[in-house]
């Protein structure tokens, strides 16, 4: 078993002296294109960002890097990232400025997981605020400069900036977004398949032993294409392929990892706090009469709200230790995605004094949807059983500005894309009465959007 090649060195923590500032700047455009506002940015490839929320009322697009934040840490990685966004913020210059610069990055599955893997270059945090970033709210488009500095003289490089941010706005203007083609698709493999299914039955038996209650297992398919596949390409076409999702794209040197998830961690507006319990799944139906029996079929059926009610318990617990006045369904619905359709409960609450929204990703991950119940138990047997490395699958991505607003989804239905390969990953919960060849068939119909991006299909 090889060792992570990634050290902390790489991507050095940038310490804070005294002599820095963050200075910002916004100005409003008219309409823009996101993608268009991302594919300018090519020449700063390897350190871009895209994000749009479930509601389509928040898109962020970020381009080159103003500052990084990286944790390799396997146990206070969300600390770090929280008390190096509280330093850097309190160096901003401009806070007057109603728009406030944003952190956007994402966290691993499991940085307790060494297998090496095509995951190595990936940190156990990474976070970067973007030299322009692009705010899209409610249709109006904000672009903003970032420029974090000791030099004395900054006003030059400020001036650069602004330049440099005024030939991106009219690239992206000016320019046609074409229709991407496709990828074309030269090799699809299921990695691991035996073992996978292998897991599942084992997972079972562990389960009936008492060894946990619920445990998440993944795969992944491995692609190759007959060119690279570049990132503005792969997010215009997830963009098409399934609507009703967060959409997310972080690149770090080649890789691009992205995806369309319907699952929410947290959100926190104005000390609102907001999670999605996301669990429990079933086909969409050919006919409106089927799917609605179908969906009948899921609220009714005893395994998958088992493998809900673990993420309702779980969620609803921490959110009672962080917040006031916790608002929790009695019973779940159902959220229906292009292919698939799912039990959600949404779970609310109001944050209490003190407390943040990266305290509350810190301890709902992994929620029972993607780790399992115990949580320590789960991962034990996930890292035992799976053979492979998650690397940022399953794990929260998003963002967070600087008065501590912000929203984290959970980064499934997401694939990595290196130049001609990509991976893809997918997993269901396991539970007493679970059934390998049924998760199998499961974990087909939850690759199928990032398989459609990516021009590939798979038959089941
Ligand atoms: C782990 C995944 O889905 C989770 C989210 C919704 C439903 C799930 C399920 O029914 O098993 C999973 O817990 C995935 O898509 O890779
Ligand atoms: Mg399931």
């Amino acid at each position: 078993m090889n060792r992570k090649t990634f050290t902390s060195t790489e991507y050095a923590v940038e310490e804070l002296s005294s002599a820095v500032h963050f200075y910002t700047e916004t100005i409003e455009v008219n309409g823009l294109s996101s993608i268009a506002f991302f594919e300018a940015g090519e020449s700063y490839k390897g350190k871009r960002f895209y994000w749009q929320n479930r509601e389509k009322t928040f898109t962020l697009v970020g381009i080159g890097h103003a500052h990084v934040i990286t944790s390799s840490s396997e146990d206070s990685r969300f600390e770090e990232v929280d008390k190096q966004w509280n330093e850097l913020c309190s160096k901003i210059v401009n806070e007057e400025q109603d728009l406030q610069p944003i952190l956007f990055g994402g966290f691993s599955f499991d940085p307790a997981n060494h297998l090496s893997s095509e995951w190595d270059i990936f940190p156990s945090a990474y976070f970067a605020v973007p030299s322009f970033q692009l705010v899209i709210r409610d249709d109006r488009v904000f672009i903003s400069i970032h420029l974090v500095t000791s030099e004395l003289d900054s006003q030059h490089l400020f001036d650069h900036l602004r330049s440099e941010r005024d030939d991106l706005i009219h690239a992206a203007q000016v320019k046609e977004l074409k229709p991407y083609a496709k990828p074309l698709l030269t090799n699809l493999e299921e990695r691991f398949k035996e073992l996978y299914l292998d897991a599942v039955s084992h997972v079972t038996k562990l389960i009936h032993a008492g060894e946990a209650q619920k445990v998440v297992i993944a795969r992944s398919l491995s692609l190759t294409f007959a060119e690279d596949v570049n990132s503005p390409s792969a997010m215009y076409h997830v963009s098409k392929e399934q609507p009703e999702s967060f959409l997310f794209g972080l690149e770090l040197g080649d890789n691009l990892f992205f995806g369309a998830t319907p699952e929410r961690l947290v959100k926190v507006e104005n000390r609102r706090a907001l999670s999605t319990c996301l669990a429990g799944s079933i086909n969409r139906g050919q006919t409106a009469t089927k799917d609605q029996q179908l969906g009948n079929d899921l609220l009714q059926d005893s395994k998958n709200r088992e493998e809900h009610q673990y993420v309702v318990d779980m969620i609803t617990s921490v959110f009672k230790q962080y917040c006031d006045d916790v608002k929790v369904p009695k019973f779940p619905k159902l959220m229906k995605i292009r292919d698939i359709q799912h039990l959600f409960t949404p779970v609310e609450g109001h944050l209490q004094k003190g407390q943040g929204l990266l305290q509350l990703v810190k301890d709902l991950h992994p929620t029972p949807a993607l780790g399992g119940e115990p949580r320590a138990d789960a991962m034990a047997i996930i890292r035992m059983v799976e053979q492979m490395n998650r690397g940022y699958y399953a794990a929260p991505v998003g963002w967070i500005d600087a008065e501590g607003n912000g929203e984290f989804a959970v980064a499934i239905r997401s694939a990595l894309l290196n130049k001609q390969k990509a991976y893809l990953y997918a997993g269901g919960g396991i539970v007493a009465d679970s059934d390998p060849t049924s998760e199998y068939a499961e974990t087909l119909v939850k690759f199928r959007p990032m398989l459609r991006t990516l021009g590939g299909k798979l038959n089941g």
